[in-house]
């Protein structure tokens, strides 16, 4: 399952944004891993289900569906624990930095109203600079990684000329544990420009620079912004930052509340939502609901809660959707469960892929795939895309 760490400075919202993401009034109780331990949970990413478009009632199995929405597992993990120096092991830096390991990217989340002071400490709304908060975990990552690699680097560098080793090869083998991976390191060595052995540490540290953007990428969540503060820092951020959402994980968590206690019908990620249930609301609910309504979700088009799990997961990490069947016809597994499965894969995938992605031995025993839409068979280098529906055909 797809991996993102939840990271931020103490108070600007991280455990709200984890509760908010991770609450869900679609039917997860089937799910073994709804919560995985404290600091891991289950959130999903939205996109629209085939089975509207077919005028097909599906049963979904790893994935749920609501009125023609599926709902797709990622795993979140809430990353406590991050202050100034946590690359030397102060606070809880090393268990920071672990959790990261693991991760595919991270959403980074900050205060855009300027309301907590570099320590988490609570100050006068606008008066802490949410971009120092991003260049602050940049230089942790950063030093992370240096830390790893930067000492032993002219050594690094002397064996891969006497040796005559591949320099993405040697590289790799330093900082594998972290999840970077061969091309990220090629890419990355590249957008350097100049020789390897003439890097100073400006240079390597450029290096890594680009190498954490690519294989550890980062969303930034500009939350809190329901405070008026809020707005001049976004566009702040923005200049700066392309990958930014803005959101209010308070108003995210009171939606899917009011939502799975039956008193408002509410989609994550739209733009509004229906007061069903008004005589079990007070005057307080029904006035912090209008607030959300006119101050929010008509202002940004959403709390941004689900937005950014979407743009994560679609944008940042490339993922396309493909729905894999057995009988083509009838669109569904050989118990007849209509469009049972959802499978996260990277865009560029090929039908070889997801036989993999389905079941190695299916991997191994693949012959060819059928477009189940058009019922005609596909090349093995068809570039899967989102939305496809695939019946992969395997010798038995
Ligand atoms: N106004 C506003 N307040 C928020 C929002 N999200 C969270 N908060 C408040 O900010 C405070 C801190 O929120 P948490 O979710 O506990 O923050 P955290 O980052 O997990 O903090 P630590 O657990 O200390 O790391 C709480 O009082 C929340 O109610 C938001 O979108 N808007």
């Amino acid at each position: 399952m797809i991996q993102i760490a939840v990271t931020g400075k103490p108070n600007v919202g991280k455990s709200t944004f984890f509760s908010a993401a991770t609450l869900s009034d679609v039917e997860v109780a089937s799910y073994p891993f709804t919560t995985i331990d404290p600091n891991r949970a289950v959130a999903y990413v939205t996109t629209q289900c085939p089975c509207k478009e077919l005028g097909l009632k599906c049963n979904p199995r790893n994935s749920k569906c609501k009125n023609g929405i599926r709902y797709i597992p990622i795993e979140l993990i809430d990353v406590a624990g991050l202050v100034p120096g946590a690359y030397k092991g102060r606070g809880l830096g090393n268990k920071f930095l672990d959790d990261l390991r693991q991760a595919d990217m991270f959403i980074h989340i900050v205060d855009a109203s300027g309301s907590t002071d570099e320590e988490g400490k609570i100050v006068e709304p606008g008066t802490q600079d949410p971009l120092e908060d991003i260049k602050f975990l940049e230089k942790e990552i950063l030093m992370w990684v240096y830390g790893i690699i930067g000492k032993n680097w002219n050594k690094l560098v002397r064996k891969i000329l006497l040796e005559n080793l591949k320099f993405e090869e040697v590289v790799y083998d330093q900082l594998s544990g972290i999840g970077v991976s061969i091309e990220g390191i090629v890419k990355a060595k590249n957008m350097v420009g100049s020789r390897f052995d003439k890097w100073g540490k400006e240079e390597l540290l450029k290096f890594l620079k680009y190498l954490i953007n690519i294989c550890k990428p980062m969303l930034i969540v500009a939350n809190k912004i329901d405070i008026p503060t809020a707005e001049k820092n976004i566009k702040k951020i923005k200049n700066k930052y392309s990958r930014v959402v803005p959101a209010s994980a308070e108003a995210e968590l009171a939606l899917r509340k009011a939502a799975k206690a039956g008193l408002i019908k509410y989609t994550p990620g739209s733009s509004n939502f229906k007061i069903i249930n008004k005589d079990k609301l007070n005057k307080k609910q029904i006035s912090a609901l209008n607030y959300i309504k006119k101050n929010i979700l008509e202002k940004y088009g959403s709390t941004g809660v689900q937005k950014a799990l979407n743009k994560a997961v679609f944008e940042i990490l490339k993922m396309i959707v493909v729905y894999p069947v057995e009988n083509e016809n009838k669109m569904s597994d050989s118990q007849g469960n209509v469009l049972p499965d959802a499978i996260l894969l990277p865009k560029g995938s090929t039908p070889v892929d997801l036989a993999y992605k389905i079941h190695e031995e299916i991997g191994e025993n693949f012959r060819f795939a059928i477009d189940a839409r058009k019922g005609i068979k596909i090349s093995n280098d068809y570039k899967l895309k989102n939305g496809d529906i695939i019946k992969i055909v395997h010798t038995a």
